[in-house]
C-alpha cells in the first residue's frame, strides 16, 4: 500500500477538534505534556504486570514502545484507558488525573477518559465481519463533533490508507488482513483524540503489509497529538519516530533516540 500524507489543511484529527475538552486542552498546552504517568503498577486479580512506572509524552512526538511478548505493553495502554482490573500511581491525560484505582472493575471510567481526548487502537483488529469499511470508520466517530465532522474525517483517513477508498461498501470480513488493519486503525484515527494508543500495529501481517501499515502511522500528522505505537520490531520503528522506550518485565527499561539504537538510559 501507498501512504500519503493527508492534504494540507486537514493535516490532523486532532487539532480539527480545539474547540472540544480534549482538543481545547491541546490547543491550550501546545507542545506540552499530553500524558503524564508516574509510578504507575497495574495488573489483573492477583497478578502485578507493570511495576512503578513513569513516562511523559509531549504533543507532537510520536513514541515507540518496544518490547518482547508479554513484557506489559497492552497492559500499560490498558492501565492509560482504566481497562486493567487495578492500578496505583497517577496518569495525568491533558494535565486531568484519569488514573485512580480500579476497585469497582475495569472499563468503569474509561468512557471519561476516551472524553479526555484517548484513542485506543487495541492489538488485533477488533472489528466486526458483518459491518461495512465506512461502518466501522463511523463508529469511531462516536463524539457528538466527530460524528459532525465525519466525512472531513474519513477523507483524512482515506488519505492515509488510499486502499481503502474502493473498499467502503465491502463487509470488512471480506478484507484480507492488511486491509482490516488499515480499518481498525482508520476507525480510532477517526476519534477526536489528542493521545492515540497504537498497539502492535504490524502484529500477523506479512512483513512488506506490516511495513506499509506502519509507513501510514508515520505518515499522520499529528499536530498537537501524541502518538505511542507499541511493537515488537524494533527495526519497524527505528529513525522513524521521536524516541524509543524499551519496556521488559513490566518496567520501562530504557529510552535512546531511534537512530542511535537501544541504550538503557534509567533503569529503575
Ligand atoms: N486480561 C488479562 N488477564 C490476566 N492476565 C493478563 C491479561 N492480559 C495480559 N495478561 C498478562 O499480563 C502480562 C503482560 O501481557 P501484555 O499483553 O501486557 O504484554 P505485551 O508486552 O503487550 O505482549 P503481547 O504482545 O503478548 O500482547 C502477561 O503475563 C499476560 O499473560
Amino acid at each position: 500500500m501507498s501512504a500519503a500524507r493527508p492534504p494540507e489543511g486537514a493535516h490532523t484529527v486532532v487539532a480539527e477538534g480545539a474547540g472540544t475538552p480534549a482538543g481545547a486542552a491541546a490547543a491550550a498546552l501546545p507542545r506540552s505534556e499530553v500524558l503524564d504517568v508516574k509510578g504507575l503498577s497495574a495488573g489483573y486479580g492477583p497478578m502485578r504486570v507493570l511495576h512503578d512506572l513513569d513516562l511523559s509524552v509531549q504533543a507532537g512526538e510520536r513514541v515507540g514502545l518496544v518490547g518482547l511478548n508479554g513484557h506489559g505493553k497492552s497492559t500499560l495502554f490498558y492501565a492509560i484507558a482504566g481497562l486493567t482490573g487495578w492500578q496505583r500511581g497517577s496518569v495525568r491525560l491533558n494535565g486531568h488525573e484519569v488514573g485512580r484505582t480500579r476497585s469497582q472493575g475495569p472499563g468503569r471510567y474509561t468512557h471519561l477518559i476516551v472524553r479526555r481526548g484517548l484513542a485506543l487502537i487495541p492489538q488485533g483488529d477488533e472489528i466486526f465481519h458483518g459491518l461495512t469499511v465506512e461502518e466501522h470508520l463511523d463508529s469511531g466517530a462516536f463524539t457528538p463533533r466527530a460524528w459532525r465532522e465525519r466525512a472531513q474525517r474519513k477523507e483524512r483517513v482515506l488519505a492515509i490508507f488510499p486502499p481503502l477508498v474502493k473498499l467502503m461498501r465491502i463487509a470488512v470480513g471480506r478484507l484480507s488482513g492488511g486491509e482490516r488493519r488499515m480499518v481498525a486503525i482508520g476507525r480510532g484515527l477517526m476519534a477526536e483524540a489528542s493521545l492515540f494508543l497504537v498497539d502492535e500495529p504490524s502484529l500477523g501481517l506479512a512483513p512488506k503489509i506490516g511495513k506499509g501499515v506502519m509507513d501510514a502511522l508515520m505518515s499522520v500528522d499529528l499536530g498537537l497529538s501524541a502518538m505511542v505505537i507499541a511493537e515488537q520490531n524494533l527495526a519497524l520503528l527505528e529513525g522513524r519516530v521521536d524516541r524509543v522506550i524499551g519496556m521488559h518485565a513490566g518496567k520501562l527499561k530504557g529510552e535512546a533516540s531511534a537512530h542511535l539504537g537501544f541504550q538503557t538510559t534509567r533503569e529503575k
